[in-house]
């Protein structure tokens, strides 16, 4: 193609044709376009002489070209080291003045450090960019400065997460309150082993482990230093109370207020504080608290209402684009889809009029009763139902508990589904072995949450935290709901008893000849399940085997899927 429009000749038509580029009322553009139809008539004529295609498929929203699709960055697990800000050091300072050789005290304190919140919210739908970040830090609080100036308070950090991100702290490092645990004579132990300080005639070691917490006037020569005596330190609680370790967060609400995660140090004080009739002059403040850092793991479990399930190629991305207003991408090879897609399907006749008239409870998307904010719902217990949202994952394939294919990682995506659809191709085989294929893997996945939940329930049952056995709540930042080792545990609210979840089948590419048959087969597989001669395919006791049933259709044709939405919002509304 290169070889019949050669790019030269365009560089010289300004010199051969300069009345075609003077601005006489063609623009360039149109000048430009009529150049490129020039050049590319060798191509066309030969276009022209090859017979189209009739067969081709002709491209549709519903059957798109491989590169009509939109997708965006996305991450559903990212890991974080969140870093408090120190406390600013208090200062040393005494007022100068003429006629005043020697004044007061007058050090300003030091800037408390500025705190890590979480919070949920709308509109955020990915990890992606906190994946990447890693870190997030706190300010730090600035030092206190002469003439009683306080030093400027280090600024807090909100992670803004998507709403159905569940938080669990990996390792926590609190010096302070390791310190404050420890007596001031084990503290002075400790720090003797770790500096092999040899011991005093009283059999206490001679250096003070406070010592290091405290600035001393710089102007002061060593041994001064050495030899000044310094008050205890002041006993000082934190403005905000440290969560109790461990944090195990699940954001499935989007939370009013930011919740707290890691403390700022405290601001050192400045000297004015060790005023007294002994020291009439300190020459002395105290230095910034450390603040609290930990590791996080955040997990993301998208909410949406239904879930798709199926192998891959199935037509899952079909059915979505057919329903909601989703442009996710579709290709005839498996794994086509490689993260999961929400689509939102709008209930309207697309004038504006209900489709279909559903309701869905207010209270459970506004559980205020268990937030400790004040938040009261104004809107009334149910609401009309306008939309509701499904979510595409890749597709399954057998042994994707044993990590064959794409896994079964993905499922954590529809772990919190109201509702179940299983996409079954009509043209792939057997409908009731893939089927029952599909179950077997969802059923091993809930087998497996429900193990990791089991295990991390032990975990947090042992009280690693230095304040173990002090009764230090932390109920002002920690709605009951949210906090899975503070409250309720999360494996309840998390849902991992997806067996007992409604579902349906939606059998796709109808429209391919001799799938009826399949169809058939699969209808009265489900019949029997209903009627309770078939156990449920999961093979899990006391599952939801209520109206089983499957919808044929044709996706890429939109046949049959104003079913699918009926049936699925029937599901939801229960
Ligand atoms: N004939 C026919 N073909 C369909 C239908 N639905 C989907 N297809 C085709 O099946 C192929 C796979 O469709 P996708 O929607 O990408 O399938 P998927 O289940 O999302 O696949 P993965 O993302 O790989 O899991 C595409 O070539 C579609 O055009 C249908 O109803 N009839
Ligand atoms: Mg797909």
């Amino acid at each position: 193609m290169a070889g019949c429009c050669p790019r030269s000749p365009r560089l010289f038509l300004h010199f051969l044709y300069p009345s075609l580029f003077a601005p006489n009322g063609i623009s360039r553009p149109s000048l430009a376009a009529a150049i490129s139809s020039t050049r590319c008539t060798r191509r066309s004529s030969t276009e022209a002489s090859t017979p189209k295609d009739e067969s081709a498929p002709i491209s549709s929203h519903l059957n798109p070209a491989p590169d009509d699709y939109s997708m965006s960055y996305f991450a559903d697990k990212a890991k974080l080291t969140i870093h408090a800000g120190a406390g600013g050091h208090g200062c040393i300072s005494f007022l100068r003045e003429a006629f005043m050789e020697d004044g007061p005290a007058n050090g300003g304190d030091g800037g408390h450090g500025g705190n890590v919140y979480i919070q949920a919210v709308h509109g955020e739908t990915s990890l992606y960019k906190l994946a990447r970040r890693k870190i997030v830090r706190a300010g730090k609080g600035k030092s206190g400065q002469g003439s009683s100036r306080g030093g400027q308070r280090g600024e807090d950090v909100v992670i803004a997460v998507p709403v159905g991100t569940v938080v669990r702290e990996l390792s926590r490092n609190d010096p302070e309150a390791e310190n404050r645990f420890l007596s001031r004579r084990d503290r002075r132990r400790k720090k003797a082993q770790t500096l092999a300080i040899e011991e005093g005639p009283d059999g206490e070691p001679v250096e003070d482990a406070d010592r290091d917490k405290w600035l001393l006037y710089p102007g002061m020569s060593s041994s001064d230093k050495r030899r000044m005596a310094l008050p205890p330190l002041p006993n000082r609680d934190r403005l905000l109370q440290q969560p109790k370790e461990p944090v195990h967060l699940d954001l499935s609400r989007p939370t009013p207020r930011p919740i707290l995660l890691a403390v700022g140090g405290l601001g050192g004080l400045g000297n004015p504080h060790f005023v007294s009739k002994g020291t009439p002059k300190p020459m002395f403040a105290t230095k910034g608290e450390d603040a609290v850092s930990m590791e996080i793991e955040l997990e993301l479990k998208l909410l949406a209402d239904v879930g798709l399930v199926g192998l891959p190629n199935a037509g899952k991305s079909t059915l979505l684009r057919s329903i909601s207003n989703s442009r996710t991408r579709i290709g005839n090879w498996a794994f086509t889809t490689l993260q999961p897609n929400i689509g939102t399907v709008v209930l309207d006749d697309n004038k504006g009029r209900p489709m279909l008239t559903s309701y869905h409870r207010v209270s459970d998307a506004h559980p205020s009763q268990n937030y400790p904010f004040n938040v009261s719902p104004q809107q009334p217990e149910l609401e009309r139902r306008t939309r509701f949202t499904i979510a595409d994952i890749p597709g399954l394939i057998e042994g994707a508990h044993l990590d064959k294919g794409l896994g079964i990682a993905f499922l954590r995506h529809v772990e919190r589904a109201g509702v179940l659809a299983f996409v079954l191709d009509l043209g792939a085989g057997n409908a009731v072995k893939a089927l029952k294929a599909l179950w077997h893997e969802v059923g091993l996945y809930a087998q497996m949450r429900e193990d990791e939940e089991r295990e991390r329930q032990r975990q947090a049952a042992i009280d690693w935290s230095a304040a173990a056995g002090t009764d230090a709540e932390d109920a002002t930042f920690w709605p009951s709901n949210m906090a899975g080792d503070h409250g309720a545990p999360v494996a309840n609210a998390g849902g991992l008893h997806i067996a007992g979840k409604p579902w349906f089948v939606v059998a796709t590419k109808g429209d391919l000849p001799g799938t009826q048959e399949n169809f058939n087969e699969l209808r009265e597989y489900l019949d029997a399940i209903n009627r309770r001669k078939e156990p449920h395919p999961s093979g899990v006791e006391g599952a939801w085997t209520k109206d089983c049933t499957a919808i044929p259709v044709s996706a890429i044709k939109g046949q049959g899927v104003d079913r699918v939405v009926h049936w699925a919002v029937g599901l939801l509304d229960g």
